[in-house]
């Protein structure tokens, strides 16, 4: 029987026309289809893959007090380090620990006017205990981005649209984001959200996982397990890919059960998006896959919208409620978030 979740090859698009078609083909199905694909041929070495998935080990072996010094708190960004239990989905606690990291930028001065969601670009908050972190990620960062964008060319050609259909809403300041995350292991009787059921939010995530399972993607109705192939990235489709595609393309739900007692899962996610000032085009499908797009598959109880940035901070909002009470309790007052 066929994997449901496909192994894909990028080095194929180096390989002649024919395979080059054949993989776009390929891509634009198993988007389409399940919504995740592992991807190998991506010329990251196992090394580079090594290090980032030590570095972030090192990260979570840091005394707690280290880990609380840049605690997300203190991040008006949304920057920093979450103890398990202390992020949410769908309101309920998801057991892991995790360090966000979004692109280094300076804040964007406020006023009367200013877009709220303007508030999320600015620093990252950094482990001094663990210099070598910084550079760690932010190499990863730059390797996922570039893999991401090859990524993103391929599925507008899939679609048969010209190669930089997309670039207009990420050149110059794409709003990448990722973490490193620990699920610690516990007894099944004190509950298994790793991380509950969600759709990603960008246009696409790259996710690196240890030797551990624990992922999940929901398909026809059940849940398939995404256990880690060594070498590979995992990569599925965000909500702004769907959007864009005006559904042909899928955001699968997915989720994370917590491994049992004795042992801890690392994965470190990768979400490559849109820059948060830019509005996502609706693509022009040719008759025959428009005939296939099935319409975004929003969620009433959190609807899309087209505007990125208020999104971003919509989707901020709702899954760390103590930032949003300590840095936008003005928003929440006033419902500004729109949310
Ligand atoms: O840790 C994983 O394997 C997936 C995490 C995830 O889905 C997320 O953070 O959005
Ligand atoms: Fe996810």
């Amino acid at each position: 029987m066929p994997r449901i979740v496909p192994v894909l090859d990028l080095s194929r698009l180096e390989q002649g026309a024919s395979e080059y078609r054949t993989f776009l083909l390929d891509l634009r199905t198993a988007a389409r289809d399940v919504g995740f694909f592992y991807l190998s041929g991506h010329g990251i070495s196992a090394s580079e893959i090594d290090d980032v998935l030590d570095a972030s080990r090192r990260f979570f072996a840091l005394p707690q007090a280290d880990k609380l010094a840049i605690e997300m708190v203190k991040s008006q960004q949304f920057r920093g380090y979450t103890r398990a239990g202390g992020e949410l989905t769908k309101g309920a606690a998801d057991w892991r620990e995790q360090l966000d990291i979004g692109v280094e930028r300076q804040p964007i001065a406020q006023g009367p006017g200013i877009a709220p969601w303007t508030r999320l670009q600015g620093p990252n908050q950094w482990p001094s205990a663990l210099p070598e972190l910084k550079p760690a990620l932010l190499a990863w960062q730059a390797t996922a981005t570039a893999v991401a964008i090859r990524l993103l060319k391929a599925f507008a050609l899939s679609l048969d649209q010209p190669e930089d259909a997309f670039d207009a809403i990420y050149r110059d300041s794409p709003n990448h984001r990722m973490k490193i995350v620990r699920y610690p292991g516990r007894d099944a009787t004190a509950g298994n959200q790793g991380v509950g059921a969600h759709k990603d939010g960008g246009f696409l995530t790259l996710l690196l996982q240890d030797d551990n399972k624990g992922l999940q993607v929901e398909y026809d109705g059940s849940w398939v397990n995404v256990d880690p192939l060594p070498g590979t990235l995992v990569v599925n489709i965000g909500e702004l890919l769907e959007l864009a595609s005006n559904g042909y393309l899928r955001a699968t739900v997915h989720r994370v059960v917590t491994p049992p007692t004795g042992v801890e899962r690392i994965s470190v996610p990768f979400f490559f998006s849109a820059r948060l000032d830019a509005t996502i085009p609706l693509l022009g499908l040719s008759e025959e896959l428009a005939a296939q797009a099935r319409g975004p598959a929003s969620d009433p109880d959190n609807p899309l919208f087209r505007d990125v940035g208020i999104n971003v901070l919509k989707s901020r909002l709702r899954s760390h409620p103590d930032v949003a009470r300590r840095h936008y309790a003005d928003l929440l007052e006033t419902g500004a978030a729109g949310s």
